[in-house]
């Protein structure tokens, strides 16, 4: 759901960060307040550059909320939010944005249907949708057409976006967040829609990102375990704003947290390195 964004660059000087360089997200105490409604509750929070989380909750948990902070795309109302080393509300946002990455249906739904699926992606370099009169170089077409290739939809460079499935467009969405090789990668839901074979490739294309240790630091969105990929290492479980749980996947993922974050009584299942959770 969509939540206040802050307005562009704040024009403020940066403020030297407390935090170390591998610390990529830091919140302490971050509250966020919207029309009376806490959206995020004092949460607490540190995502390390070599992690890979995933933010378990259920509708209006405060995900994307949550996800948006770490995007850059939102002050907190109280507490303090740092984000690969520049504290929030006191530097240059746009310079910062584009050090992330961020994958979300709302940002989906602005790019045009007519627009080649190689522009889809070359675009993120200037943090447009839609391409225009940008001048792009060779490197950046490139690579562009490289990242498709790792997604696994480098065959449908030549294609308009309008014509791919949902599946097909999940992966370019993921391979525009790529493109400006970002150090922190967000993203909100990317399996919701997708049926059992989109979902599985999915998961396998974002278990290899996973995997790679030249990858950024990840933060997977959603509400359900099995789209948990192979090499995620983290979870965070959300309810009514509040962090229920968090910390290594394992210790995380239990039927005890989940019951508490989801209201229910749910049992969780492990299956290699893949999970699967049901009423008790
Ligand atoms: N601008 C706003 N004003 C008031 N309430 C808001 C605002 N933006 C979001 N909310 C509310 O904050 C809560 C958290 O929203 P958020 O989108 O972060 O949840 P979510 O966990 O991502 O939910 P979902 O899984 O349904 O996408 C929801 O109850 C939502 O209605």
């Amino acid at each position: 759901m969509p939540t206040d964004l802050v307005p562009g660059a704040s024009g403020a000087a940066p403020t030297p960060s407390p935090v170390t360089a591998d610390v990529v997200v830091d919140l302490a105490g971050v509250s966020v307040l919207r029309s009376g409604t806490r959206l995020l509750d004092t949460v607490d929070w540190r995502v390390e550059l070599d992690e890979r989380w995933v933010v378990l909750g259920p509708n209006g948990a405060g995900k994307t909320t949550l996800l948006n902070l770490a995007a850059a795309r939102l002050h907190p109302t109280t507490g303090v939010a740092h984000v690969l080393g520049e504290r929030i509300g006191r530097t240059d946002i746009a310079e910062l944005r584009t050090r992330i990455g961020l994958s979300t249906a709302a940002l989906a739904e602005r790019i045009p249907a007519d627009e080649p699926v190689s522009d889809v992606v070359l675009t993120a370099a200037w943090s447009v949708v839609g391409r225009w009169r940008e001048r792009y170089d060779a490197m950046d077409a490139a690579r562009a057409v490289a990242l498709l290739d790792q997604l696994g939809v480098g065959s449908l460079a030549d294609r308009t976006y309008g014509t791919l499935s949902e599946g097909e467009r999940k992966r370019v969405q993921i391979a525009r967040a790529l493109m400006t090789d970002p150090e922190l990668l967000l993203l909100d839901e990317p399996a919701a829609g997708l049926d059992l074979g989109g979902r599985e490739d999915l998961v396998a294309r974002l278990a290899e990102l996973a995997y790679d240790p030249d990858a950024p630091a990840l933060v997977l969105v959603t509400h359900h375990v099995e789209e948990i990929p192979p090499g995620f290492t983290h979870a965070l479980l959300l309810r009514d704003g509040r962090i229920v749980a968090q910390g290594l996947l394992d210790d995380t993922l239990t039927g005890e947290n989940l019951t508490e974050t989801f209201g229910l009584p749910l049992v969780v299942q492990r299956h290699g390195d893949r999970y699967t959770a049901r009423a008790a």
